[in-house]
């Protein structure tokens, strides 16, 4: 199975340069101008177009059960969707139920990701801590290409990582070369406020970004980062949204932490205005945590991105439908959270960073793809154009202009919070392992024709600053009983 992308420009996150590419059985064969067409099976003419590393979206929830309903997409519809938006990886969560073990979640969910049409793989949440999830986190590195923990500082009550879970959780991801990943949110103080407003009759969505203000955000960001840099652990925060947690993982890392930061497309478009709407289905379709904040967040956000603070661009895909977030119609705090965004981030990041200035292309790769690819140690099998790396390809069409529409879309849900949006820059072609997975505005790719990746552990990308920031030291001090080692009281 052969495949020639010719007179394309390839971007990759470092340069961009003319290239044909040349892909065989599933892998990138050869890179450069001129590839002869004879013999080849396939060939796309990417003239005018750029040839870029397929997108990977680091946070996604394909088939979460939450909230008391399960989110309405499945791995087949959610993984064409990310494919026609030019992603052909995604990384998403397995979540044990109280009382789980870690491993029969995880069995689980790959089960369930058997139809998935792109790759993907598993972050695993630790919500709760004993010797089983001890051990289950060693099984899962070990044998299961797992090399990523998440905690929710977030949702008392239900998946809460309080600080006893997070500081057996850390080191114990730091022995095993995994890297601790972060919901931050003060769940106490989201808990507190959600009562507050109840209390005052504030029950419509308009109650959601009151009970999660930027400062709950930002004192979780604060005191993770903390708590990590006390135990020597790098760290990944998701999809912040609020210029308190920015600021603090900008701090953290002025002083050499190993402190990554993840941002959601939706967050740098949306302000919290949408809560506000007079129609309740349309506030209720915004609801997710965090919630989207007033604009001034957004450009600290842009800000981080093309100023290196934040690494990657992801979406916490996460589909509920109007019917589901009728569970909430009575109290906001039991809206569903969740908002869709797998098959839009790259053409909304494209449009509104590439094209309005604040991105360069090589910087757009890197927020999409490398820089996922490097922190979640599949670098450089994925992330980048290059001999010997997985086919895995957008042709993007800059001049394509397209208008987002929940009518039109593949993502399995009845809205779009980009809704009207009209961009300029899109996906011709998705390759999937060297095959056209989606062209014209039609998915190509079969029922379960995604692999499952393994990430190995210990990524020399961030674990050598791991050894550099270290833990202190620690001392002790011999004495003989009832004096001190010199004789001296
Ligand atoms: N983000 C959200 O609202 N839903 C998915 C679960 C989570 O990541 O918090
Ligand atoms: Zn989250």
């Amino acid at each position: 199975m052969s495949l020639l992308i010719k007179h394309g420009t390839v971007i990759n996150a470092d340069q961009s340069y003319a290239a044909d590419v040349l892909c065989e059985d599933g892998k990138i064969v050869a890179l450069e101008p001129g590839i002869s067409a004879s013999g080849i099976d396939t060939v796309i003419d990417a003239r005018n177009c750029l040839v870029m590393p397929g997108g990977i979206d680091p946070h996604t929830h394909m088939q979460l059960p939450f909230m008391g309903t399960v989110a309405s997409e499945d791995f087949y519809s959610g993984t064409a969707a990310a494919l026609a938006g030019g992603t052909t990886m995604i990384i998403d969560f397995v979540i044990p139920s109280p009382g789980e073990r870690l491993l029969d979640a995880y069995h689980k969910w790959r089960q369930w990701a058997e139809k998935s049409c792109c790759d993907y793989s598993f972050h695993v949440a630790v919500t709760w801590w004993d010797e089983s999830v001890h051990d289950d986190m060693g099984t899962l590195v070990r044998d299961w290409g797992v090399n990523s923990f998440k905690h929710f500082m977030a949702y008392k009550g239900a998946i809460m990582a309080d600080d006893g879970v997070l500081t057996q959780s850390f080191p114990r991801a730091l022995e095993l070369g995994a890297l601790p990943t972060v919901h931050a949110e003060n769940g106490e103080l989201v808990d507190y406020l959600q009562k507050l407003l109840q209390k005052k009759g504030i029950l419509g969505p308009e109650g959601h970004p009151q009970s999660r203000p930027p400062k709950v955000e930002g004192e979780a960001a604060q005191r993770v980062i903390q708590i990590a840099g006390i135990l020597g652990v790098p760290l990944y925060l998701v999809h912040n949204s609020a210029i308190e947690s920015v600021d603090a993982i900008a701090a953290a890392r002025r002083q050499g932490q190993r402190v990554f930061g993840e941002c959601l497309t939706q967050h740098l478009l949306i302000d919290e205005s949408v809560y506000y709407d007079k129609d309740w289905n349309r506030a209720a379709a915004h609801v997710m945590s965090p919630p989207f904040r007033p604009k001034a967040h957004q450009e600290a956000l842009w800000d981080a991105l093309s100023g290196g603070v934040l690494q990657t661009t992801a979406t916490d895909h996460c589909c509920f439908c109007g019917e589901q977030k009728e569970m909430g119609r009575e109290n906001f705090a039991k809206i569903p959270n969740g908002t869709a965004g797998v098959e839009d981030r790259m053409a909304v990041l494209w449009h509104h960073g590439v094209n309005m200035g604040r991105l360069t292309a090589n910087e757009f790769v890197a927020l999409t793809s490398t820089n996922a690819a490097r922190i979640f140690n599949i670098y450089p099998r994925k992330g980048v154009i290059r001999v010997g790396a997985d086919a895995d390809l957008v042709v993007w069409d800059p001049a394509l202009v397209r208008t987002i529409r929940a009518e039109t879309q593949h993502q399995r849900v009845d809205f779009n919070v980009f809704e009207g949006m009209e961009i300029t820059g899109a996906p011709a072609y998705t390759v999937s392992n060297g095959r056209i997975a989606y062209a014209d505005g039609k998915i190509l790719a079969a029922v379960g024709s995604g692999a499952y990746v393994n990430r190995p552990a210990f990524p020399a990308y961030i674990q050598a600053q791991v050894r550099q920031n270290g833990r202190h030291p620690l001392r002790s001090v011999p004495r003989s009983a009832g004096n001190g080692a010199d004789g001296r009281l």
